[in-house]
């Protein structure tokens, strides 16, 4: 591929990609890039596709392009790649993300990517109690939902309705469904107030919600929920609140043995100096046969471009001609959730000794969904607590000791005192990172799928779109990555051909 690229550019991102192979990165937060992809000079002058945004989606677009023939470049504002995941290396030794972590049964796009890149996974550990605290008291548990009785016959029922409603939309068009615009009035808050029983159910649903969306059940409409439940599933299997929740069987059944990011740093280190790093895009001039888009290090022509950075993000890039007035709308519509991931880590995982998983629920402080963030290898113990929507308007904006002390004092609540004494403590909050500016996802605010859904992947001129959030299954999650990504591929192939 003609990049025009000197040599003293390539040598320096080879030198990056060696310091990455031997597992020597920059600071515990693996910035470098760890592939041979450019981080300055020139860029080429001309390809047939660029792709925006190498995260796990615009790198499967990538990946598929390259395969057939296509001559692509990915231009990508960060220093390194993955966008919304971020391995973590531990002082004590072993791997945790920062970001996306988790991928579990159905998600055959990810599992599939991860086995021919050779990323294994291992089993999120299960074993045990499950602990449960509401009201300063703590009970254990086995299964999904804690058997408090003031809400087991609620979650039942809410269960049953959500999948019944799931089971009624079309994935690839929420919108159609008879009643979408009723629904996407709706607030999921409204409508579990409307008919459950206690009002513990709904401080304790913000324990599926705060991770799942950076946001709390008030602002997510019943239509968008019922849609999200119903691609936690793929082709074969009809997608289940029990799929998009649950750990063993779930979305959280499973994780990478080296970490996420190692799925798209082994495709960058594919796809050498196609990648393009600090090279953050400004202007998509569509005119004559090419898009021109114009970055820090210069302007590629394309005959066609996939955009996959983060809905709200495309709103910052100039267009000329401009986006359409509804794409405007939608985009303008889903805001980035916040999120943050905090980790505590200890010589060994203590809880599992005393028969407990390490996984939590809380109605209440800074630790209210918490997992068994372990490394595969079982050492040293990690415990993670996500940190999200009205959780994180409380506790995110704290100074971090007074942070830190919270989530510690948490996890002692659930597994004792000798969790106030880590060996290490890291946190990543992602609405402070530039090119993301929130997580784990763009969340449409009620009303806007059912007015403006039907532009998500309508493509603009040349322009198509990638991003989980375009995905028709696991929208939201990796899996839904490599699927839109592979969907937009295909659209510019066909469109090249
Ligand atoms: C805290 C957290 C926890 C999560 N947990 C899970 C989980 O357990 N399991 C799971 O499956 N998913 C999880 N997710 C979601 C998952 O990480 C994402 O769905 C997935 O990584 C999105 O990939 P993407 O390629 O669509 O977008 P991104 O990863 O956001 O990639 C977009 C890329 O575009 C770049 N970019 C942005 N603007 C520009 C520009 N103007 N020019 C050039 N480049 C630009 C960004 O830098 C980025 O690299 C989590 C996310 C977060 C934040």
């Amino acid at each position: 591929m003609g990049t025009g690229l000197g040599r003293r550019q390539l040598l320096g991102g080879l030198a990056i990609g060696a310091a990455g192979t031997t597992g020597l990165a920059s600071g515990p937060w693996t910035s470098a890039p760890a592939t041979a992809a450019t981080t300055s000079g020139p860029l080429p002058d001309r390809v047939d596709v660029v792709v925006v945004g190498a995260g796990i989606s615009g790198l499967t677009a990538a990946r598929v392009l390259r395969a057939r023939g296509a001559k692509v470049l990915v231009v990508e504002a960060r220093d390194r790649v993955g966008g919304r995941v971020l391995n973590h290396h531990l002082r004590a030794g072993g791997v945790i993300e920062a970001g996306g972590a988790f991928v579990g049964p159905t998600q055959d796009r990810i599992l599939r990517l991860a086995d021919e890149l050779g990323v294994r996974t291992f089993k999120e550990y299960v074993e045990g109690e499950n602990v449960y605290v509401k009201n300063g008291r703590r009970s254990t548990y086995t299964g999904t939902v804690p058997p408090d009785p003031s809400i087991l016959v609620d979650a039942a029922l809410l269960q049953e309705r959500i999948n019944g409603m799931a089971s009624e939309i079309a994935v690839d068009a929420p919108w159609s469904h008879p009643r979408a615009a009723e629904w996407d009035a709706v607030t999921v808050k409204e409508w579990v107030a409307r008919q459950t029983l206690s009002t513990d159910t709904d401080t304790l649903l913000e324990c599926y919600f705060q991770p799942s969306f950076g946001s709390d059940a008030g602002n997510v409409s019943v239509l968008f929920l019922a849609w999200f439940i119903a691609t936690a599933g793929n082709e074969r299997h009809v997608g289940t609140f029990e799929r998009s929740s649950s750990t063993a069987g779930g979305a959280q059944d499973s994780r990478f043995k080296l970490g996420s990011q190692m799925v798209p740093i082994r495709m960058a280190r594919e796809l050498g100096d196609r990648v393009a790093l600090r090279a953050p895009v400004r202007r998509i001039v569509q005119r004559d046969a090419w898009a021109h888009v114009h970055t820090d290090r210069g302007t590629v022509r394309a005959k066609r471009v996939v955009v996959a950075c983060p809905p709200p993000l495309v709103l910052d890039i100039d267009w000329s001609p401009q986006l359409p007035a509804r794409r405007r709308h939608l985009l303008a519509g889903m805001p980035m959730g916040n999120l943050m991931k905090c980790d505590a880590v200890y010589e060994t995982p203590f809880w599992r000794k005393a028969g407990l998983s390490g996984s939590g629920l809380s109605h209440e402080g800074a630790t209210r969904v918490v997992f068994d963030n372990t490394p595969a290898s079982g050492a040293p113990g990690v415990l993670l607590a996500f940190v999200g929507g009205s959780t994180w308007r409380t506790y995110g904006r704290l100074p971090r000791a007074e942070r830190k002390r919270a989530v510690l004092e948490g996890f002692a609540e659930m597994f004792g005192e000798q969790a106030l004494h880590p060996i290490e403590y890291t946190e990543h909050d992602w609405t402070l990172e530039r090119w993301t500016a929130g997580g784990p996802i763009a969340l449409p605010r009620p009303g806007v799928i059912s007015t403006h859904g039907p532009e998500i992947r309508r493509p603009f001129g040349r322009v198509h779109w990638a991003g989980t959030e375009t995905s028709t299954y696991w929208s939201g999650f990796m899996d839904g990555a490599v699927r839109a990504g592979e969907r937009a591929a295909r659209e510019v192939l066909d469109k090249l051909s």
